[in-house]
């Protein structure tokens, strides 16, 4: 997908202003309350009305102010999703699905639903009145029914808003996997950092109206890190949990890490704060955390007033932040061999 973009828009007293071109295939908005994410959203779907500028897509015009070019929703080929699952309520799963697939041409029908329903899990569900679905199931469905139109693009606004955790976490990797599997670029947008960094490669963050970065997401949450209390997060994916006294150990990568949380599931998501890797330079001789990691510094970054370091901790990447005062003491260099110590208290499950 390319899209192309220059767009003015006044609401009351909120002015959007870009100008931004994005290719790939799963592109993040992200920013805060208010800093004009829907509003850009409402302009790509063609629900609201641009004062001025430009959307190209593929090449082709779908909105241009100065020759009066104003192509209509339902001619863009571009689905929305929103936050509360907009279902026909008088419809059940099945007819909900197979909406807007029913209603393409035969030539333009690429996606199988027996196909899409296995990968999103839905296959029971299909005999379903949707009142009886919980919100997991009927974002599912939404997507599904989204997916089986066959779009060009699919618009997904804070899909993932409402859930709680266990849910959310458990349906992205569904997501993904309908996405890379009928190869529809995603235009995803939250206010959630993971979710940009779990579900999208590039992201454009807006405040205030405003363009202020594009980046991939990865280089994103590293920028903010030194600006968030939670600092930069890192995700790990572990695995094989099995009991060791009264705690639990895991498996990441070829390591293992103690951990007070059990999870639930053999692989499991757990979020790790910059803040709780603690670095020594040479190996601490007894300490009360449970991790001891020996690591490689693979990369230093800055990000406001904090430094981040990445770390190697045999293969898998891990940040830990510090102050500048804590770098100069340790004299941290690329490449150099550190040790990390994380407490088992430390991770929290997605
Ligand atoms: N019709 C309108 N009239 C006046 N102001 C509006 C109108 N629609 C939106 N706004 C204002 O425009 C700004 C941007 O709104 P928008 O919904 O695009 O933000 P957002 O980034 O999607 O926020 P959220 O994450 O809360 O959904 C907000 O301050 C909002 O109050």
């Amino acid at each position: 997908m390319k899209l192309e973009v220059a767009l003015e828009k006044r609401l009351g007293d909120f002015r959007f202003s870009a100008v931004f071109a994005v290719a790939g295939r799963r592109i993040g908005v992200y920013g805060k309350s208010g800093s004009g994410k829907s509003t850009l959203m409402g302009m790509l779907a063609g629900l609201v009305r641009p004062d001025s500028g430009l959307i190209r897509l593929d090449g082709e015009t779908l909105y241009d102010g100065g020759r009066n070019v104003l192509i209509p929703p339902e001619r863009r080929r571009i689905a929305v999703v929103f936050q509360h699952a907009h279902l026909f309520p008088h419809l059940n799963v099945r007819c909900n699905l197979l909406y807007g697939y029913k209603r393409l041409p035969r030539r333009d029908r690429r996606i199988a639903p027996e196909a899409l329903g296995e990968v999103l899990g839905l296959g029971p569900l299909l005999e379903r009145d949707v009142a009886t679905l919980s919100g997991g199931e009927r974002r599912r469905v939404a997507l599904g029914r989204a997916v089986l139109a066959c779009p060009r693009l699919i618009l997904m606004d804070e899909p993932l808003t409402g859930l709680d955790d266990g849910s959310k976490y458990r349906i992205i990797p569904d997501l993904k996997a309908v996405f890379a599997e009928f190869g529809i670029p995603l235009i995803f947008i939250s206010h959630s950092l993971n979710e940009m960094r779990l579900m999208t490669d590039d992201v454009l963050l807006f405040d205030e109206g405003r363009l202020i970065s594009q980046s991939p997401a990865e280089e994103l949450a590293r920028s903010l890190m030194g600006s968030r209390q939670a600092g930069y997060i890192n995700l790990l994916s572990l695995e094989r949990p099995r009991p060791a006294d009264d705690l639990w150990a895991y498996d990441w990568g070829g390591q293992q890490l103690i951990l007070t949380e059990r999870a639930a599931r053999k692989s499991a998501l757990f979020q790790l704060s910059s803040k709780d890797v603690t670095l020594f330079k040479g190996r601490p001789q007894a300490s009360s955390a449970r991790n001891l990691l020996s690591c490689r510094v693979a990369q230093i970054f800055e990000s406001g007033n904090r430094i981040g370091i990445e770390l190697d901790c045999g293969g898998q990447p891990l940040v830990s932040q510090l102050v500048r005062e804590a770098a100069r003491e340790l004299d941290i260099r690329e490449g150099a061999e550190i040790y990390a110590i994380i407490k088992a208290s430390a991770f929290r499950p997605l």
